[in-house]
């Protein structure tokens, strides 16, 4: 059983453009979608599609359409009720691939929502092996709330992978993740330098920076890092070793969801007493085929190219 918390989930509205988005003019949709997003609740999605059990913890209140959602599509959930509304957030998807994300601050959580969050949580994961905390935190919630939950879910005996950015991603490093899952970006704001060049270096076969700022944080950490890179793939850092995966070559349609995706292809694969590298490989196949579908859709089994990943040994 795998848990995912997302204390900020969102209603995924994906604005499909004909054309390259053009700043300050008017341009017509072709397609508009409106699904359920977070990050929590994506990995969730892919898990259960890869036929494993999950439950999505959140808040959401009763009559929120958020909910009607996650029914409709059968995921498995629990909600903690609140008094505003859940979030929408916004993709400008341009035919040639190119997402822009617009993301709300998220519903306000007091203190009773955010007491009833953190016991549903320990609640839920009762039966799991994995507790996967995933997204940003909404207003109410402080910074150190992973940390707080990953001690509590440590002292019970469950693994826990986080994957966060901001404040949220700066204190959890000292809570000891079992699997942090940062993208780029989110590693250097971890241990310093650009993000942009760690991605573009990787595409042009310089792993040498990644590979270094990712055993930094693994580390300090002392657990696994999974670093995705986009379009140039991931890398798997472990006191065992470190991999690093090509990404299979998609056409892209929408990278929303593509990070979420990459961890639960981690966690299905460790789940089943898959070995790094094959972890590894499975986290980038369910990344590029999230990257191939519309919107925030969840890749299934039958989406993957698991041979299109080339992995190699690094350290
Ligand atoms: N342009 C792309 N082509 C192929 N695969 C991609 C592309 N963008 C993302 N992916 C896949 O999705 C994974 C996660 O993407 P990334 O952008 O690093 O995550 P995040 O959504 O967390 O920023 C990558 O490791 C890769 O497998
Ligand atoms: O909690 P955050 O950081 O605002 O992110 C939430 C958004 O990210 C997503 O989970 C997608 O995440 P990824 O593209 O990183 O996989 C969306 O479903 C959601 O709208």
């Amino acid at each position: 059983m795998i848990v995912t918390v997302t204390a900020n989930p969102s209603v995924d509205r994906t604005i499909g453009l004909p054309h390259a988005l053009a700043r300050g003019e008017v341009q017509r949709a072709v397609a508009v979608t409106a699904q359920p997003g977070g990050k929590g609740i994506n990995v969730a999605r892919v898990v259960h599609g890869a036929g494993l059990g999950t439950v999505a913890v959140l808040p959401a209140g009763a009559a929120d359409p958020l909910l009607t959602q996650l029914a409709a599509v059968g995921l498995p959930h629990r909600a903690v009720s609140i008094d505003e509304p859940v979030r929408t957030n916004v993709t400008l998807a341009e035919p040639d691939g190119t997402t822009t994300k617009i993301n709300e601050p998220g519903a306000e959580l007091s203190a009773g929502d955010l007491a009833r969050l953190t016991d549903l949580v320990a609640e839920a994961a009762a039966d799991a092996r994995w507790v996967a905390l995933c997204g940003s935190l909404p207003p109410g919630v402080p910074a150190d709330w992973y940390a707080e939950v990953t001690a509590r879910l440590h002292a019970g005996g469950r693994r826990v992978a986080v994957d966060t950015s901001g404040p949220p991603l700066l204190a959890i490093a000292q809570a000891r993740p079992d699997l942090l899952k940062p993208n780029a970006f989110e590693l250097a704001e971890l241990v310093g330098g650009d993000g942009a060049r760690l991605e573009a270096a990787a595409a042009e076969g310089d792993l040498e920076p990644v590979r270094g700022a990712a055993a930094d944080l693994a580390e300090r950490t002392g657990g696994a890092v999974l670093t995705t890179l986009g379009a140039a793939g991931a890398l798997l850092t472990t006191p065992e070793g470190t991999w690093f995966a090509t990404a299979p070559a998609v056409r892209v349609r929408s990278t929303v969801g593509a990070g979420d995706s990459s961890l639960a292809g981690y966690l299905i694969a460790r789940h089943r007493g898959a070995p790094p590298e094959e972890r590894l490989r499975t986290a980038v196949a369910y990344g590029s085929a999230a990257a191939a579908l519309p919107g925030t859709t969840p890749p299934l089994p039958a989406h993957l190219d698991p041979a299109g990943a080339h992995i190699r040994r690094l350290s």
